[in-house]
């Protein structure tokens, strides 16, 4: 059974989505938005090194493998890190939108145990735009791009502003952050939409 509870569905004035004229190419790998990020960062022991690639439109694909340190139940993926690598595949869609965003709201449906050492094949698009809401929905298959679905999300993601992660996150890591000039200049020209 599956079906998105009425916030996630689009309100009558929402739009399609408009691909940024600089959105990066498709086929082009997105890269990391933050070393230290769980999800995409190269920087963290542990995380999920899930890689995206632009698709067509508002839409990509990605991959991650599940490795041990991801485990729930023995030899399977965690629930929470198959939601992290939706949550990531779809927060990758602002590159292709050019919007710094956060993940308002998340569904995600299981429909079949991800075993360690599967590369998750997901893919990913934003289906409807209403002010500053994203609405987006992701699947992730085993066995390659056109594999049986092992899990599904819907999303709302919220447009903010850079201020948002300076104003909230730790002074520590926002420091640092600010300390490197690409990470602010990237994250600066997505405020700035044609
Ligand atoms: C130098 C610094 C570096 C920076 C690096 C940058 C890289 C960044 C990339 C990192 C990416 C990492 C990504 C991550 O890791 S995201 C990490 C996980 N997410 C968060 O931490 C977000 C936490 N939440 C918030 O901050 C606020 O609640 C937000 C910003 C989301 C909204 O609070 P805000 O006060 O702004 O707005 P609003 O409340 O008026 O809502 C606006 C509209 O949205 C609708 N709505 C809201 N929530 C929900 C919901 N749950 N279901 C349904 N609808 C919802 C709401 O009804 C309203 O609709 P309408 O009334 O207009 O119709």
């Amino acid at each position: 059974m599956s079906g998105s509870s009425a916030s996630l569905q689009p309100p009558a004035d929402a739009v399609k989505p408009v691909r940024h004229p600089d959105a990066p190419a498709p086929g082009d790998l997105l890269g990391a938005h933050y070393e230290h990020c769980f999800g995409c960062g190269p920087g963290q022991p542990h995380g999920l090194h899930l890689e995206a690639r632009a698709g067509e439109g508002v839409a990509l694909t990605a991959e991650f493998t599940v490795q041990p340190a991801h485990q729930g139940a023995p030899g399977l993926a965690h629930g929470g890190v198959l939601a992290t690598a939706l949550d990531e595949t779809l927060g990758s869609l602002n590159w292709l939108l050019r919007t710094v965003a956060v993940t308002g709201r998340l569904e995600t449906d299981y429909v079949r145990p991800v075993p360690v050492g599967t590369t998750l094949h997901l893919a990913a698009e934003v289906t409807a735009v209403a002010g500053r809401k994203i609405y987006s929905r992701a699947v992730g298959r085993l066995d390659g791009p056109d594999g049986p679905v092992a899990v599904r999300a819907d999303a709302l993601f919220v447009e903010v502003k850079v201020d948002h992660f300076i104003d909230h996150g730790r002074p520590e890591e926002i420091r640092a952050a600010m300390s490197d000039p690409d990470q602010v200049r990237r994250a600066r020209a997505f405020e700035v939409n044609p």
